[in-house]
């Protein structure tokens, strides 16, 4: 599907559509024949076998690299905190966007450890003085409540998009071979619920969770908000935009760029929990062939994710019971997926080792 419609930067983001082209398939053939002859058993290091014929059906070979590694954390505020559907306070949006920018947040030490630069973004915060570090591209000083009007005008999910493609676009340029997504936003647990509510018709209660952690009356509420949001602003599930810019985020709109952008200049990205999911599923349903430059790191305890991820045809690496979102899931996928490229490098074959490559008991004679 290809609808986008309305505002400033529309052709260039119609551009980048279609610019996003199929992976290569002979690239993945040749990785997976590389695979087949290391030595192990066929297909027995499962999923991390997967990542490298993925990783080169992106990169259009069959020597995929992911030496250098950024986190983009997409950062903004919600009108619809007002209603209570949240545990914490709006201003820890702020507060956190401080921690980043010290190093000291949970993605700043993950991130670390995997090798990756944290790139933080002020796409729709509340916050007047934005830290030097953060890079400042604010929309808006928060969106509308979306539980009594649209949550942002169509032209600022598209300057929202826009913004997020020209953050994968200088990273491209920067020589970045692996892009990991990640977001803070006080209630944007929220907005992610409803997209995907609008996008897939499950119904909201199966989808809504507690998110920073609110209690049972807090839950009913948030589901009632998200009812009432999508009663009234009745957005197009055929119009990813519609959807957007009426129950969305800003950061969600970046991240929906993001995940274009890259696509576009086929560099693979790994997306976080349910609101990078969101952002996923919206920017799957513009263009679908984004889909193939995504890799899913965990599945969030919450329980929307899982039904992104089923729509995408996504299989998440690692199941930790995570909630945190600021792109931690991505960070902790990162060494895993940096292994993966190792195995093809560094293995002997077993031409290499004198033993016939398919011996008597493999897979396919097993299932003949
Ligand atoms: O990534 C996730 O799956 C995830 C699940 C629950 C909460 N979060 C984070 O918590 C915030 C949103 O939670 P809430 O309860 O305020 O909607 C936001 O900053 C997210 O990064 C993230
Ligand atoms: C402290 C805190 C840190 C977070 N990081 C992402 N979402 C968050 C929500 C809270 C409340």
């Amino acid at each position: 599907m290809r609808r986008l419609s309305g505002g400033n930067h529309l052709e260039k983001i119609m551009q980048v559509i279609q610019d996003i082209k199929p992976l290569d398939i002979r690239s993945m053939e040749e990785m997976r024949n590389c695979l087949n002859n290391l030595t192990k058993p066929l297909g027995s290091l499962g999923m991390l076998e997967e990542l490298p014929i993925t990783l080169s059906g992106i990169a259009g070979h069959a020597a995929p690299k992911v030496d250098r590694k950024a986190i983009v954390v997409m950062c903004g505020d919600h009108g619809v905190v007002k209603e209570g559907v949240s545990a914490y306070p709006q201003a820890v949006t702020g507060l956190m966007m401080d921690n980043f920018v010290r190093g000291k947040a949970a993605i700043n030490v993950l991130a670390r450890q995997a090798g990756a630069e944290v790139q933080v973004i002020d796409i729709g915060s509340m916050l007047e003085e934005v830290p030097k570090e953060i890079i400042k591209k604010k929309v808006r000083y928060g969106t509308d409540n979306m539980a009594i009007g649209p949550a942002m005008s169509k032209e600022e999910a598209v300057q929202g998009i826009h913004i997020g493609i020209e953050t994968a676009f200088d990273l491209a340029d920067q020589g970045i071979d692996l892009l990991g997504i990640g977001e803070m936003g006080i209630g944007n647990t929220t907005p992610a619920s409803a997209m995907t509510a609008v996008f897939t018709s499950i119904s909201i209660s199966q989808l809504t969770g507690r998110g920073t952690g609110i209690n049972a009356a807090g839950l009913d509420k948030k589901i009632e908000v998200i009812e009432r949001a999508i009663k009234g602003n009745n957005p197009n599930p055929m119009d990813p935009l519609d959807v957007l810019c009426k129950v969305g985020g800003f950061e969600i709109a970046g991240l929906v760029g993001v995940l274009l952008g890259a696509a576009a200049r086929r560099i693979p990205v790994v997306i976080d929990g349910v609101i990078s999911g969101a952002a996923a599923l919206a920017a799957y349903r513009i263009e679908p062939l984004s889909r193939d430059y995504m890799i899913a790191s965990h599945l969030s305890a919450e329980p929307a994710h899982q039904f992104i991820l089923n729509e995408l045809e996504l299989k998440p690496l690692l199941n930790l019971e995570m909630r945190l979102g600021e792109g931690t899931g991505a960070a902790l996928a990162f060494p895993l997926i940096e292994s993966s490229t190792r195995i093809f490098r560094e293995m002997a074959t077993f031409e290499e080792l004198g033993i016939p490559a398919h011996v008597e008991n493999s897979k396919e004679k097993n299932e003949a």
